[in-house]
């Protein structure tokens, strides 16, 4: 009735069932936990110059070492000897409330309530090669010379680039701390590619509230050796084709001025590229922080992806027609459009004539967003002066002469500053 009499052997094996079966899910775990331990150690110990920075200096995320990164209030700290070397923002998941070195004076916030979206329509540059060339150089021209930002559509860039670029950069933001680390400035395998947050934290009064990875363009070779994998290729490919269409704009700019600009003036002008990709987290306390904090850009022109969720904002100037309404215009984010800006060096060429705007953007506590700016500036050693032929024109030269690698150095030393940057190369 009993069913059969229990056998003492029976139980025995069921016992060593469940310890053999403690067993395997206990060396599982001990695997599982090898295995991720083995993946720092990788980083650490497998040959690669990456590697080798990293264990020259410490072991990373552990607590003993010189350089290791430290987590108080969720910022990620590389710290040296106690110093902090350079940091990021973790990705704020669960963040209620920004770390205080992350909160700006009131003075460097955007006062939202007091700007205007900049309704212009896109500059269509299908247009330029065609009977349409006047109409649309001389929309070139009048953006250049007055908001010193303007959008352009059939630019050339593929838009499947544009698409794709965008979800790599989230991905790539989104990837374990460990893989972006290793570019942190000091650490990183390559002057080339350095990872952050703010450009020169130490300098800065408040951070930024966006990560960065900024690579510097010196040949096909060394982008793909030295920039990040999961990126190198579309970024390549985007750069490439964005440079064609930046060729075409500086030379209808220069044109307007009265310069007749050839190949090999376009190659010296141009000759250096950067490339940046930033992500500005979903932020708690957006009214405090600001993305990128106010500047203006060091080259020639910087062409811009912004993805939809904007808040790249221009500083209205005394002479603008906005001055009275507005402190700041919103460059809003217009389907397949590229964001195109004059910068310092065009400013300084033209004598004034094209104005390098005062930028910044700001955070959002609803979307985190990615941009993707290719910088175009000139070779090091180029010296900068305004065009003699504008010169003759205007009557005086408002910047004095300078090789363009002084005028970098300086930018590079200071904390951001508006338009400070440009008073490195005005005549008073
Ligand atoms: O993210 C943006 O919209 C602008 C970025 C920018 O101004 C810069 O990196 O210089
Ligand atoms: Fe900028």
């Amino acid at each position: 009735m009993f069913g059969t009499p229990r056998d003492i052997s029976d139980e025995n094996w069921s016992i060593r069932f469940i310890i053999l079966c403690w067993l395997i899910w206990k060396r599982r775990c001990s695997f599982v936990l090898a295995s991720e331990v083995r993946r720092m150690e990788d980083i650490l110990t497998s040959g690669d110059r990456v590697a080798d920075r990293l264990a020259a200096k410490g072991r990373w995320l552990s607590n003993e070492p010189t350089v290791f990164l430290t987590a108080p209030d969720d910022v990620i700290n590389l710290v040296e000897d106690d110093k902090v070397l350079s940091n990021l923002v973790r990705l704020p998941l669960g963040l209620s409330k920004v770390p205080g070195l992350y909160v700006q004076p009131p003075n460097e916030r955007i006062d939202k309530e007091n700007a205007i979206k900049l309704e212009l329509p896109p500059i269509d540059l299908s247009k330029l090669d065609g009977p349409g060339h006047h109409e649309v150089a001389e929309q070139i021209v009048r953006a250049a010379e007055t908001v010193g930002f303007f959008q352009v559509v059939n630019h050339g860039v593929p838009l499947h680039l544009i698409q794709s670029l965008k979800d790599t950069a989230h991905k790539f933001f989104g990837l374990p701390l460990e893989r972006k680390a290793v570019y942190l400035a000091p650490v990183s395998p390559s002057p080339l590619v350095t990872y952050g947050t703010s450009y020169l934290p130490e300098k800065e009064k408040a951070l930024g509230w966006k990560d960065y990875i900024l690579m510097q363009y010196t040949g096909d070779d060394e982008a793909l050796r030295y920039w990040p994998d999961e990126i190198n290729g579309v970024l390549l490919e985007y750069m490439k084709s964005s440079i064609v269409m930046v060729k075409r704009l500086l030379r209808v700019l220069l044109e307007n001025i009265g310069v007749k600009s050839d190949d090999s003036m376009i190659d010296v002008l141009i000759g250096k590229k950067m490339v940046a990709m930033i992500f500005y987290p979903i932020c708690p306390n957006p009214d405090v922080t600001i993305g990128i904090g106010r500047h203006s850009d060091i080259g020639m022109l910087t062409v811009l992806l912004q993805d939809e969720v904007g808040g790249l904002y221009v500083k209205v100037e005394k002479d603008m027609d906005y001055e009275k309404k507005a402190e700041w215009i919103e460059i809003p984010p217009i389907p397949d459009a590229l964001v195109i800006n004059v910068a310092d060096m065009l400013q300084v060429l033209s004598n004034g004539k094209y104005r390098s705007a005062e930028h910044a953007v700001r955070n959002t506590n609803i979307n985190s967003r990615v941009s993707v700016p290719i910088f175009t500036m000139p070779i090091e050693t180029a010296k900068i002066a305004p065009l003699p032929q504008v010169v003759e024109k205007d009557g005086i030269a408002n910047y004095r002469e300078f090789p363009f690698g002084d005028y970098m150095n300086n930018v590079f030393t200071n904390a951001l500053d508006g338009k400070k940057s440009l008073d490195f190369a005005k005549i008073s």
